[in-house]
């Protein structure tokens, strides 16, 4: 670790933002270098969001020198920009164990400092938790202030408008600072954005700047910045921005880069009563070469050489659940023409850039929108089209009432890609993709798969295509077993699953990823593995079999265990009377932190020698093999 005080003299003297109060302004741009050269070398190693990062150093240094953090509230947006914030608020050590287990989290997260106003990692909820903080705050009589930061992409997402629906009337101290780099992970999309772009506008943007420096340079009283404010730069130069409809003091656009700008901006806002904005301007990836020039690709990083950056293309391993996807989407496109493909704002991470370049016309990325873009999904389906959404299991949370009442209701033919089910590692308890079986399972028309390796992932996507109502195909970040992909596209029988070794007494039935872990603690047990494919249907017939032919059985899913997959199993012994004693091993009714996947995965059981730990407790001093007579 390199953060030694000779490498950071400044910023290793701030212990705590009142420290980084104390400095001289002058001081600040010396300040923002090295947090930003210190930034670059934490994350080489540790890996994390980077480019966000580096766009947001001058307006964290900024947010903290002027407010009074943290009686003051900081509301961070996403939360992936706040490594910065995490640097100054008394953490710079804790960040070389960033985004490791028991180490500091790669987003705010309120247990771990009282600068982490609030826990975040989804997008679009700081305006929300803003405008209940600042109303609290009037409402007890304090006279705290709170600010919201929110990206240019997190401001597209419908909660977001909801709260400045609502923000812009009510009767609360609130400012919203919106941070435009003119970027989400891929090239935002959407009217907000060319709304936002028209703002940006060459000659706006340099007027507003000259405005700027002239209203702010001989630091105006407030009465006189605001009255200048609203004649001269808000009236002359941004008419009728969307913010001022909803009733908010828009201010800007302004430098996010430049402390000279952002300081006093920020000094003489925090003075106004009422719903205020601030939109600056920056750069995602500012100050590091190789991420200005590919924010896409320093967005979410695993650890590189800072002097080399990340070397792209070295492939050769096994494919990921996500390319295995992305392949299978190109090849259904070419058979079928009804196919279309939706991502909300997710292209990259769910494997779409091929088949995005190939049938531009045929690929929606509706911006961060989950609601919509399963409402839209539903009336792509309606009128005969094949619509695949591709969804991070955790970011289709908010799209619930969407999928029941839009698409499971409706009996609609739209197909859930879900990636990232299962536990992710570093991105933690807000990513975690552990509840669809369980809030999937409940709903009528579904059908829900878990794959177990790569080409059983390519048939279920196919027989999910094909499937004339609601199904849902989910599969874990990363590789799986490495197993050779059939190029046509064939389909599995709906609701079977399969016995994939032969044993005594236990019988251990596996969902999705946790075959993988079955079979090889089945090698020890001696143990009958079902590779159940199937959440729903589930295959009633194999469980029953099973039930009948062991003393034991184990369901075992990667999943909360409350309404998961072994749910489905004891519904199934239940409903036909079976006393055979079942164990069911998944996820316990608690949330799981970051870390490591296989790491958490062990800690909670959910590898070879859990099971087989699990199964022995059971047993006491039972031998594992029967005696064949
Ligand atoms: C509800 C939700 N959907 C998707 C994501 C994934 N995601 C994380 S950051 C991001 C882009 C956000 O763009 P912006 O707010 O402009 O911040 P920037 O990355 O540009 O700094 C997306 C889509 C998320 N965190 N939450
Ligand atoms: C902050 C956020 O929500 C995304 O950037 C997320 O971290 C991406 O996760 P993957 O790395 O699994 O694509
Ligand atoms: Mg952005």
């Amino acid at each position: 670790m390199t953060t030694t005080t000779t490498a950071y003299p400044l910023l290793s003297s701030i212990d705590d933002p009142s420290a980084l109060r104390e400095l001289d302004r002058k001081q600040l741009p010396q300040l923002a270098d090295e947090l930003r050269a210190f930034l670059v070398d934490t994350v080489s190693k540790t890996g994390g969001h980077l480019s966000s990062n580096l766009g947001t150093v001058e307006l964290t240094i900024a947010l903290h020198y002027v407010f009074d953090t943290p009686y003051d509230r900081l509301v961070w947006d996403v939360g992936h920009q706040t490594y910065a914030h995490k640097a100054l608020t008394g953490r710079r050590q804790g960040m070389s164990r960033l985004r490791m287990h028991a180490g500091i989290s790669g987003f705010p997260k309120r247990c771990e400092s009282e600068y982490d106003t609030f826990g975040v990692g989804h997008s679009s909820t700081s305006i929300s938790a803003a405008l209940g903080m600042a109303i609290a705050a009037h409402l007890k009589g304090e006279d705290r202030k709170t600010v919201a930061i929110i990206g240019d992409g997190a401001m597209s997402a419908g909660q977001a408008f909801e709260a400045l629906n609502n923000g812009g009337v009510a009767d609360a101290d609130m400012l919203v600072v919106l941070n435009d780099n003119d970027m989400s992970i891929s090239p935002p999309v959407g009217a907000l954005n060319r709304h936002l772009a028209r703002l940006f506008s060459g000659s706006t943007f340099n007027a507003a700047r000259r405005a700027g420096e002239k209203m702010l340079g001989v630091a105006p009283s407030l009465l006189e910045f605001a009255r200048r404010a609203e004649e001269h730069v808000k009236g002359m130069l941004t008419p009728g921005t969307m913010f001022e409809e909803f009733g908010f003091n828009y201010i800007g656009p302004i430098d996010g880069h430049d402390l000279e700008s952002l300081i006093p901006t920020l000094q003489n806002l925090k003075n106004l009563k009422g719903p205020q904005f601030l939109h600056v301007i920056t750069k995602k990836g500012h100050g590091y070469e190789q991420a200005e020039a590919n924010p896409i690709l320093y967005h979410g990083v695993s650890k590189f050489q800072p002097e080399i950056g990340i070397l792209e293309g070295k492939g050769g391993g096994k494919p990921t659940y996500t390319q295995i996807f992305g392949d299978w989407l190109c090849d259904m496109a070419a058979a079928d023409p009804s196919l279309v493909a939706i991502t909300p704002a997710m292209g990259e991470g769910s494997g779409m850039i091929r088949f995005a370049r190939r049938y531009p016309e045929r690929y929606f990325d509706v911006g961060i929108a989950e609601q919509h873009s399963a409402t839209f999904a539903a009336g792509l389906a309606c009128e005969g089209l094949k619509p695949v959404l591709a969804i991070y299991s955790t970011f289709l949370q908010r799209a619930y009432d969407q999928v029941v009442h839009d698409i499971a209701l409706q009996n609609l033919p739209v197909m859930m890609a879900l990636d990232r089910g299962g536990i992710v590692g570093a991105d933690g308890p807000t990513h975690h993709g552990v509840f669809d079986l369980s809030f999937l399972t409940c709903l009528p028309n579904m059908v829900i798969m878990t794959p177990a390796d790569e080409n059983e992932c390519r048939k279920m996507l196919t027989t999910a295509f094909r499937h004339p109502g609601p199904t849902a195909v989910r599969y874990p970040r990363g590789t799986g077993m490495g197993v050779a992909i059939d190029p046509e596209l064939n389909e599995l029988p709906i609701g079977r699953g399969e016995v994939r070794r032969q044993g005594q007494k236990v019988a251990l039935l596996a969902f999705g990823s946790m075959l993988k872990p079955a079979l090889e603690a089945a090698e020890e047990l001696g143990a009958t593995v079902a590779n159940m494919r199937f959440v729903k249907p589930i295959d009633r017939e194999l469980i029953l079999e099973l039930a009948a032919g062991h003393t034991l059985l184990v369901s075992i899913e990667e999943n909360a265990l409350v309404g998961g997959a072994g749910s489905e199993v004891a519904r199934v012994l239940e409903e036909a009377g079976c006393t055979t004693p079942l164990i069911r091993l998944g996820l316990p009714d608690r949330f799981i932190d970051h870390g490591d996947q296989t790491l958490l995965l062990a800690e909670i059981g959910l590898d070879p020698a859990g099971i087989v730990r699990t199964v022995r407790e059971r047993l006491g001093d039972e031998p594992l093999l029967r005696t064949v007579a």
